[in-house]
């Protein structure tokens, strides 16, 4: 049965609304034969992630996802019936126009009886605490007798999982150094000893990060997609021998996924590129996003539990979002650490794998409720 859903992004920050959003619709179309349109209030970022989009048109089809602006116009004039299944990313706002079609299939399926309603999934943002499980699957209560459902991505058989492609490992595994060179990185430094990629927020201490590396014997490349802002731009690349770093394209999202799978050591962010470091199963470094009353920090904490990662690690990556390269990063990146944070990396990634992933859970959920 081809399931028609309805995805909506409104972007608020950054990348990872519509990253998030984007990976979704794309794996509900090609693994799942749903039919899915992304409704996304700003096309031009989602053509950072897939060139292919092009941020003039109000309507297109990429990857098999339909694109559609989501202004008010459009959405008014929209003819296609309602889909079986409304995903509101990051719980964001549904068009009041929208909302309106859903109120009157709802009042017409409770006066006659038949059909179903459209579900209406309100996906929320990714964390590790406890308390996620309790609210799982749990309806939202509104006075105009919709239900919408939250629904919590997670890392524990209670929760809706992670976003997983199907043959994520394989991918993974034949993940190849030299196709960096397509990147513009030069020959000779493909075979570095560590090859490190950069992707985060513009406080992270990579200043004093390069420092320590600098003090290792082997050496380190940094490879830094286009636009991502660092303290690096006022060191000296030629006072450094051990340590080099380079600018790269900013990458669609399947070639980013790709480069973090060919690295050593991934520099990550946010909450999709984060997820993709924990399936690309390598050492990496969350910078997590600053949350108020440091609310972060305790997210940060119920991950690092989950995961079991070595306290060094943990110690290393709550200083990290503080701006502060803790000076451990030297030990960490070379000898028995750094084998203990392979080995923990690998078990996460494996332990996670076993679980089914987000999409599949979520049309679980729609055939359980029809
Ligand atoms: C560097 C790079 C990233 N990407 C993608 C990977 C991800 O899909 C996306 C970045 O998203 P994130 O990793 O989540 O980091 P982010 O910092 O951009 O997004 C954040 O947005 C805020 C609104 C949320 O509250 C945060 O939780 C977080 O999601 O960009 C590429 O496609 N190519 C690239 O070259």
């Amino acid at each position: 049965m081809t399931r028609r859903i309805d995805v909506f992004c409104q972007v608020i920050d950054n990348l990872g609304d519509i990253g998030v959003s984007w990976r979704l619709a794309r794996q509900l179309t090609q693994e799942h034969n749903c039919q899915v349109r992304l409704w996304v209030d700003r096309i031009e970022s989602l053509n950072r992630l897939e060139p292919a989009v092009n941020p003039a048109l109000q309507k297109q089809s990429v990857s098999g996802v339909d694109i559609w602006l989501c202004d008010d116009s459009l959405v008014a004039h929209d003819s296609r019936p309602l889909p079986d299944l409304v995903i509101a990313a990051f719980s964001c706002d549904l068009p009041g126009v929208y909302l309106q079609r859903l109120i009157e299939q709802r009042q017409q399926v409770d006066a006659t009886g038949t059909g179903s309603p459209t579900l209406w999934i309100q996906l929320e943002y990714l964390s590790a605490q406890p308390w996620v499980e309790g609210f799982h699957l749990q309806p939202s209560l509104r006075s105009d007798n919709l239900k919408p459902v939250y629904f919590f991505p997670g890392f524990t058989a209670h929760t809706g999982g992670l976003i997983r492609e199907q043959n994520i490992v394989a991918h993974a595994s034949v993940a190849d150094r030299s196709w960096l060179t397509q990147l513009g990185v030069p020959t000779e430094m493909v075979d570095v000893r560590r090859i490190i990629s950069v992707f985060t927020y513009p406080d992270a201490p990579l200043e004093q990060f390069v420092q320590q590396l600098e003090q290792l014997e082997s050496d380190s490349l940094l490879l830094i997609p286009e636009g991502i802002r660092t303290d690096l731009a006022h060191l000296d690349p030629g006072k450094f021998s051990h340590v080099h770093w380079t600018t790269i394209p900013f990458l669609r999202q399947t070639d980013y996924d790709r480069l973090l799978a060919c690295t050593d050591l991934n520099l990550v962010r946010g909450e999709d590129s984060f997820v993709r470091a924990i399936w690309a199963g390598k050492p990496f470094i969350w910078n997590i996003y600053r949350q108020q009353e440091r609310e972060h920090h305790h997210k940060l904490q119920a991950w690092l539990d989950r995961a079991r990662m070595p306290d060094s690690v943990g110690k290393a990556m709550h200083q990290w979002s503080e701006g502060c390269a803790h000076p451990i990063w030297k030990k960490l990146v070379s000898g028995p650490d750094w084998y203990a944070w392979q080995q923990a990396c690998l078990a996460h990634r494996n332990e996670l794998i076993s679980q089914d992933s987000l999409s599949l859970q979520l049309l679980r959920f729609y055939d359980q409720e029809n």
